[in-house]
């Protein structure tokens, strides 16, 4: 069990501390999107987001990591965060990168990989030799950075593929319980740059490109349910379902609008997975619960900082 303390203190040690940031996917703007359920999305989930109905959400696209000036022009994450405002009150969040897998297997191996990064106060460098000590211990810890080596720059946050990671069962009004990993797709089609193009774009093109995008009405996801079956591993963030699942569409999120700047909406939410609606539950991936907590953390102290987005 890692305490959530010690763990936010972590990413602060490790990835830097950025007064009223968050600790995770700091350089982000707020938006707002319409999100319509399919018939499909009824079949598998008595969720009232699928109820056909246009619902209200409050998004968050973000770009990897805690320096709000982080570079997007470079291969790295890209996260789409939603809170769906579903009638009643009641409220479904989520957080998804733009990669089928994460970093760790669980909150153990995340905090050492974090702690055999973290600068030695001498060199303010990690130190090399801890660094491949825990990589040749944990080799997991490497495949999800491959991942992105291996991708092109996102020509835009809308062209760009967004994993929710672990595995949720969807439960209908009979109590059938189907479980699947999901998959934000974009309805314009995946796009990436050529390095050329990205050195050109500059390091900060991501939030005016997608302004320029909503306004012309161009930036849609497919809400894609990839459906496991018996026997799938349904506790990992670190392995996707086997290739080839049948893929279902639950709706289709646009995004209408894009706050002026990075606060609005979005500044009190820490989009937690775990929020989740009637007709949609949890599944014992150790890392889905565990960041209940260090989220909240990450709140609160950005809060107290004063926070600006
Ligand atoms: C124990 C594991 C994890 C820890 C400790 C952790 C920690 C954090 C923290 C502290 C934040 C900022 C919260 C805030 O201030 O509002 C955050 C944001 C985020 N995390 Fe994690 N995280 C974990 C696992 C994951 C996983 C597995 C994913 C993959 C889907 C993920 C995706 C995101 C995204 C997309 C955001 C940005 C949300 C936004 O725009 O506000 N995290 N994380």
């Amino acid at each position: 069990q890692v305490s959530p303390v010690t763990m936010v203190d972590a990413f602060e040690a490790t990835n830097g501390k950025f007064e009223g940031y968050r600790r995770s996917g700091a350089k982000g703007v707020c938006a707002t999107g319409e999100f319509v359920g399919s018939a499909e999305g009824r079949a598998l989930s008595t969720a009232s987001a699928f109820s056909g109905r246009a619902v209200p959400v409050i998004v968050r696209f973000s770009v990897g990591g805690a320096n709000p000036k982080a570079a997007d022009n470079t291969r790295s994450q890209r996260n789409l965060a939603l809170q769906f405002n579903l009638p009643d009150g009641e409220i479904w969040q989520m957080g998804n990168i733009s990669a089928p897998i994460f970093g760790a297997v669980t909150p153990e191996q995340m905090l050492g990989r974090l702690q055999s990064l973290q600068p030695d106060p001498a060199t303010k460098a990690p130190d090399p030799a801890k660094v491949k000590a825990y990589v040749d211990a944990n080799p997991e810890v490497l495949l999800q950075g491959r991942y992105f080596a291996s991708q092109p720059v996102p020509a835009s946050f809308g062209s760009v593929n967004y994993w929710g990671v672990h595995a949720f069962a969807f439960v209908n009004a009979k109590g059938e319980k189907q479980w699947g990993k999901w998959i934000f797709e974009p309805v314009g089609g995946v796009r990436g740059l050529s390095d050329e193009e990205a050195k050109a774009k500059g390091p900060s093109f991501l939030f005016d490109d997608l302004r320029e995008r909503v306004k012309a009405g161009g930036v849609a996801f497919n809400f894609n349910l990839e459906l496991a079956q018996p026997g799938d591993k349904l506790d990992s963030a670190i392995v996707p379902l086997p290739e080839g699942r049948k893929k279902v569409t639950l709706g289709s999120l646009k995004i209408t609008a894009v706050a002026p700047d990075a606060g609005g909406n979005c500044v009190a939410i820490n989009f937690d997975p775990n929020r989740l609606p009637k007709g949609v539950e949890p599944s014992a991936d150790p890392m889905l619960a565990a960041r209940a907590a260090p989220y909240a953390i990450s709140l609160s102290r950005r809060i107290n900082e004063g926070a600006k987005q």
